[in-house]
């Protein structure tokens, strides 16, 4: 048997205080709407012992007949009816109003905390995971902000009522009311236990579904080309048939207990009809045909929130649920940033550090590029050192090129120029800067980066180029496209420029997909410039191309790039040969030859990169 979740009331709680925050008014006018109509409704059914007692039985009973009276009294009975009614539609049009304003608050804030997170959260989550987030996690809150907590609320004031009107009427007919209620609270429990552990399965399950599809999407190539098309088909069958046993159990479960329920509230009526029935007989018993009439009528809106409570819990355990993942998510700790020095621009348009100096003296000076890294370790797991002992500088307008085989540590010394993690103070040293002191904003402002997977986003060409600079001309644009070799295919779509990319279903070939990027690139012009050279996806025509847009980009920046290919690098200032997270050896390619090293072997094809 599934073990039953634990219940986040911490989760519930604050989603609740924050769903609060701003909207008092809003709610507290729902919650006197909702009031007024359960009153409005319990009163109509307490309205059943006027209307038989002081109306029909006396009209039958006697000559003569007051119909005005009883026209009067009909047409309050209608106004209570009106005022129940639409109290209802107030404080449903309100809570759906502040609590779809609500999500849309907290999608933004959970968009904007994610923006702000380390890579050390990313490289732990499964995308597929946040994404649940914003779907899944989102509509369970929505059922608690626009339904739930309405009908909570709306039931509880029910039970109350009803209860109090009860006692009213016929106490001795209340308690044998409440002996039903008490034996189907202990069926409700028994069953809403399960279901609830269910429910939280479901949700659980459904996670881990969005998930898996995120992934087998993203790796839809790598499947079909390893074959693996069945295996995959089993994990998603395995996924989706725990998913639908959860939901087949919560679901069954959930609506089992509706016909259970309903058939002991109906052996209760039929049972409080006799002996209500009974009594009536005997004045001295004080019930009168009116009061059973009422009485009736109020203990079948006395069972039903029972079972309404124990279908809303449920909807309360998944908000409840889905607020602790949320509130996981905001209330992991930011990137850490404690860098003052700023990028700025001087008169001439170049991109400059602002340093404020100990005497509080503001300096400007030009971004130069140079790169200084000394005796740099790290380790993205303690315990787990991968890069050691890393020193070499690339001076301002100098292409180091890396090598070295796979898990070396390239890109590794990439993310922390980038500072997508941290490392110790002073060891990398950007323009005479510790990169430790630069905002983490402008230091990557301060340099282009183009990776291995060249990524486009939806949007036109003109859109995805100028994503580096948002605030560029279409001539810019198409200079730097033209710069980048990309000018002459894109005018050859049908659209030009304009033509929409759709990231996920575009016909470019990988080497056009490079080409953008690199204009973009170029666009930005910035005086550091951080290449991962891609491998694959590059027929041989369009890699000359790709080589001459590189060279274009690379003009008079200082430029680091991780080469899987020694041949495009034959011309850089520095090579520096990684193993084993060390650097091994460093020079320019004659040096390196010269050396009769690694570099010399795999110059040679003695020896191959893996
Ligand atoms: N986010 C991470 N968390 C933990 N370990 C990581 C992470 N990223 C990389 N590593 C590990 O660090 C080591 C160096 O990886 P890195 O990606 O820097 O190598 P690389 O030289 O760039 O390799 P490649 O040429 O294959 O891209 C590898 O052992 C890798 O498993």
């Amino acid at each position: 048997m599934l073990k039953k979740d634990k219940f986040s009331f911490g989760s519930l709680l604050r989603l609740l205080r924050d769903f609060s925050q701003g909207n008092v008014r809003a709610l507290v006018f729902a919650a006197v709407a909702v009031l007024v109509s359960t009153v409005s409704l319990a009163a109509v059914s307490y309205s059943l012992k006027i209307l038989l007692d002081n109306y029909v039985l006396p009209m039958l009973a006697a000559d003569s007949r007051d119909f005005q009276a009883f026209y009067y009294f009909l047409l309050s009975l209608f106004l209570l009816f009106a005022c129940g009614t639409y109290s209802c539609y107030f404080y449903n049009l309100t809570l759906i109003n502040i609590g779809l304003k609500f999500l849309l608050k907290l999608r933004l804030r959970l968009f904007t905390k994610m923006q702000k997170l380390s890579m050390t959260y990313f490289d732990r989550q499964q995308v597929g995971k946040i994404m649940s987030m914003y779907t899944n996690d989102i509509s369970s809150m929505q059922n608690l902000f626009t339904q739930t907590i309405a009908v909570i609320w709306q039931n509880t004031l029910q039970i109350v009522f009803s209860l109090c009107l009860m006692f009213f009427l016929s106490w001795k007919l209340t308690l044998f009311a409440l002996a039903f209620v008490f034996f189907m609270y202990i069926i409700d429990q028994k069953l809403g236990a399960y279901s609830a552990a269910y429910f939280a399965q479901r949700q659980k399950s459904l996670t881990e579904l969005t998930g898996f599809l995120e992934e087998q999407l993203q790796a839809i190539k790598i499947i079909k080309s390893y074959n693996q098309t069945d295996n995959c088909l089993q994990k998603f069958r395995d996924i989706n048939d725990k998913l639908t046993d959860s939901q087949i159990k919560a679901t069954v479960i959930g609506q089992s207990m509706a016909p259970l329920i309903s058939s002991i509230g109906n052996l209760q009526f039929v049972l409080i009809a006799l002996i209500g029935a009974f009594w009536a007989t005997n004045p001295a018993n004080g019930v009168t045909i009116g009061n059973l009439a009422a009485f009736l009528q109020l203990s079948r809106s006395f069972d039903q929130p029972f079972a309404e409570l124990t279908y809303n819990f449920n909807n309360l355990i998944m908000a409840a649920k889905a607020g602790e993942h949320i509130y996981k998510l905001i209330d992991t700790p930011e990137e850490n940033d404690t860098g003052i020095v700023e990028l700025t621009y001087t008169p001439a348009k170049l991109p400059a550090w602002k340093i404020y100096e100990p005497d509080n003296q503001i300096k400007v000076r030009t971004i130069k590029g140079k790169i200084v890294v000394q005796h740099l370790d790290f380790a993205y797991e303690p315990q787990k050192e991968i890069l050691h002992d890393i020193t070499f500088t690339a001076e301002p307008g100098e292409k180091v090129a890396l090598v070295g085989s796979t898990g070396a540590g390239k890109t590794t010394i990439i993310n922390l120029i980038n500072r997508f993690y941290e490392v110790a103070d002073d060891k990398i040293i950007y323009d005479g800067i510790d990169i430790n002191t630069i905002k983490k904003a402008s230091l990557r402002e301060s340099m282009s980066v183009v990776l291995q997977e060249s990524h486009l986003f939806s949007g036109t060409i003109y859109d995805n180029i100028r994503f580096s600079r948002p605030e560029a001309t279409l001539q810019e644009i198409e200079a730097a496209a033209e710069q980048a070799q990309a000018d002459s295919f894109i005018r050859r779509l049908p659209a030009g420029y304009d033509t929409f990319i759709d990231p996920e279903a575009t016909e470019l070939s990988g080497g056009q997909i490079q080409l953008l990027c690199i204009a973009r690139a170029i666009l930005a012009d910035k005086p550091l410039l951080i290449l991962d050279e891609a491998t694959s996806g590059i027929d041989t025509g369009t890699e000359h191309l790709v080589q001459k847009a590189m060279n274009n980009l690379m003009r008079g920046k200082t430029v680091l790039i991780i080469a899987h290919r020694l041949s495009t690098i034959r011309n850089c200032d520095k090579i520096l040969v990684m193993d084993q997270g060390s650097i091994k050896e460093a020079g320019n390619h004659k040096q390196l030859l010269d050396l009769k090293g690694i570099y010399y072997h795999l110059w040679n094809g003695t020896l191959e990169l893996d």
